[in-house]
């Protein structure tokens, strides 16, 4: 038995006359009101909302999904789950509705259908709720298109700048792949183009209007590198994952994943990867649904990857998958006639982005950066170019500009796994040579916490060797005997800007 109030009135009642009174306002002071079955499909619409919606009149709209005249409507959500959206703002013919969706359910408590409200004209008292959404779905639209710009390839195949029958051939090749929609390895030293590369051809594919989307997998600590790829499902994680995140393949669906220093990668997730590679499916963390993508693999390594599967560092089987298609980036050594084509394009670059007027080489300057043998290559031929550009304020580069900056009488060795000469490391401003830092003539150090002089001597060691590869950080943790990944948290440690 319900409890009753006063004479004539019980709770049933109450609620009833209630909800009919609550209907009745919002049915006089709501413009579009309409109604939809079980299935979702509309069985009732007012005038006002037919015409707003552009329809000759209410009829039209009769037995139709609500979809069909509704695009955004989120009235089968309704139906489907029997829950109310008390307040929602929704985007209908470029004008935003504050709309309001209630379950309609017989007596037994079934879900027959739903009834939505919806305001436009008398939006005045709302008015600041609506700009501010307004003002947020401009911004995310706007920040949506950022992201997808930022994801489409900056360069071509042509921003790979070479003239020399090899770079050509190279060029040749890489449009080729391009073609191809298969797997490729770019194989070259650091600074030899490998990522422009890869940027290029996905700019020259099929996949060109879709993400390109890039990753170092030597600079992801270890623990985090399958979330990185997978992405995380919502619930499996507290705190900033709480929420879930999409991971690379995902992010990179339609499109090119390039995978940079491949061969840095932890045995472990290697396994992953050849999955994904072959089944071309997906797991995030924490969840068990398979997720289907389609994403072309680029990948690129600047080690002898055949050596490491001998070494057993790499997997065999996951090598073949990824060499189907390999290209090796000679280094710039072995290319020296691009170098004159790349000074100028390289100097050119300078002088736009520094402001300053641009400038020429000598011939004696020429013959200088010819023989060396560019271990950095292009990257560390543009260090130079910079560096010398900043030493002179004359137009023209000369031979003893470079003298200054490339170690000629002790070259770096030019293989990957540099030996950093020691005049390399007295040049910089940074650098503390080793007797100095062990104070073998027995000198009193100042005193302080022997923490915070670690410290000190870490960053200037990092920056001395980042300084002497020419910000090539995997060379830079070779020389130091550290991983990159622990180079790379210490450089953020440290806050130290490196290129
Ligand atoms: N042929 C080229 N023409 C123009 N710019 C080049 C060329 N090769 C390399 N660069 C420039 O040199 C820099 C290093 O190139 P990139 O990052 O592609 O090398 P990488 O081989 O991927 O190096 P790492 O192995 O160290 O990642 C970039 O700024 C790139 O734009």
């Amino acid at each position: 038995m319900r409890p009753t109030v006063g004479a004539h009135w019980d709770v049933d009642n109450i609620l009833q006359v209630g909800m009919q009174s609550l209907l009745d306002l919002f049915d006089d002071s709501c413009e579009g009101t309409m109604a939809v079955d079980e299935q979702g499909r509309i069985v009732w619409m007012n005038d006002k909302y037919a015409s707003f919606l552009g329809l000759k009149n209410a009829e039209e709209a009769l037995g139709k999904p609500v979809e069909q005249i509704i695009p955004n409507s989120r009235m089968r959500e309704v139906v489907t789950n029997g829950k109310p959206i008390l307040l929602d703002i929704m985007m209908l013919r470029d004008q935003p509705l504050v709309v309001m969706r209630i379950p309609l359910k017989d007596e037994s408590g079934r879900i027959v259908g739903a009834i939505g409200f919806a305001l436009y004209d008398r939006l005045q008292r709302l008015k600041p709720l609506v700009s501010k959404f307004a003002e947020l779905n401009w911004a995310l639209a706007n920040t949506q298109k950022e992201l997808a710009q930022l994801r489409h390839s900056k360069y071509s195949i042509s921003s790979f700048v070479g003239v020399s029958p090899v770079s050509l051939e190279l060029k040749h090749r890489a449009r080729r792949a391009a073609q191809l929609d298969t797997t490729v390895l770019l194989l070259g030293e650091t600074g030899s183009g490998k990522e422009l590369l890869a940027h290029g051809i996905h700019a020259a594919s099929g996949r060109a209007g879709k993400p390109f989307v890039g990753i170092n997998i030597a600079a992801v600590p270890e623990t985090l590198l399958e979330a990185e790829f997978f992405g995380v499902a919502p619930g499996a994680y507290t705190g900033a994952d709480r929420k879930g995140r999409d991971g690379k393949f995902k992010i990179a669906d339609g499109g090119t994943l390039f995978l940079d220093e491949v061969g840095d990668m932890p045995l472990q997730v290697q396994a992953k990867l050849l999955r994904v590679l072959q089944e071309q499916e997906i797991e995030p963390l924490g969840s068990n649904k398979i997720i289907n993508v389609d994403v072309r693999v680029i990948a690129a390594t600047s080690h002898d990857l055949k050596q490491l599967v001998a070494d057993g560092k790499f997997r065999s089987d996951l090598y073949y998958r990824l060499n189907v298609l390999p290209i090796h980036l000679p280094p710039l050594r072995e290319r020296v006639g691009d170098l004159d084509a790349l000074c100028e394009f390289l100097l050119e670059q300078i002088a736009t982005r520094t402001g300053m007027p641009q400038r020429e080489l000598t011939p004696e300057a020429r013959a200088v950066l010819a023989s060396y043998p560019w271990p950095g290559n292009v990257r560390e031929l543009r260090n130079a170019l910079e560096q010398a550009g900043m030493m002179t304020d004359s137009l023209s580069l000369t031979a003893d500009d470079f003298a200054a900056i490339l170690p000629l009488d002790n070259p770096v060795s030019a293989a990957p796994g540099i030996a950093v000469p020691k005049s390399d490391l007295a040049r910089q401003p940074d650098a503390i040579p080793h007797e100095e830092a062990a104070r073998e003539d027995g000198a009193p150090l100042a005193p302080g916490s022997l923490s915070d002089a670690v410290a000190e001597l870490e960053r200037k060691m990092i920056r001395s060797a980042l300084a002497s590869t020419n910000g090539n950080k995997a060379s830079a943790a070779r020389v130091l005997g550290i991983s990159r990944a622990s180079l790379y948290q210490k450089i953020a440690e440290y806050q130290i800007v490196s290129d």
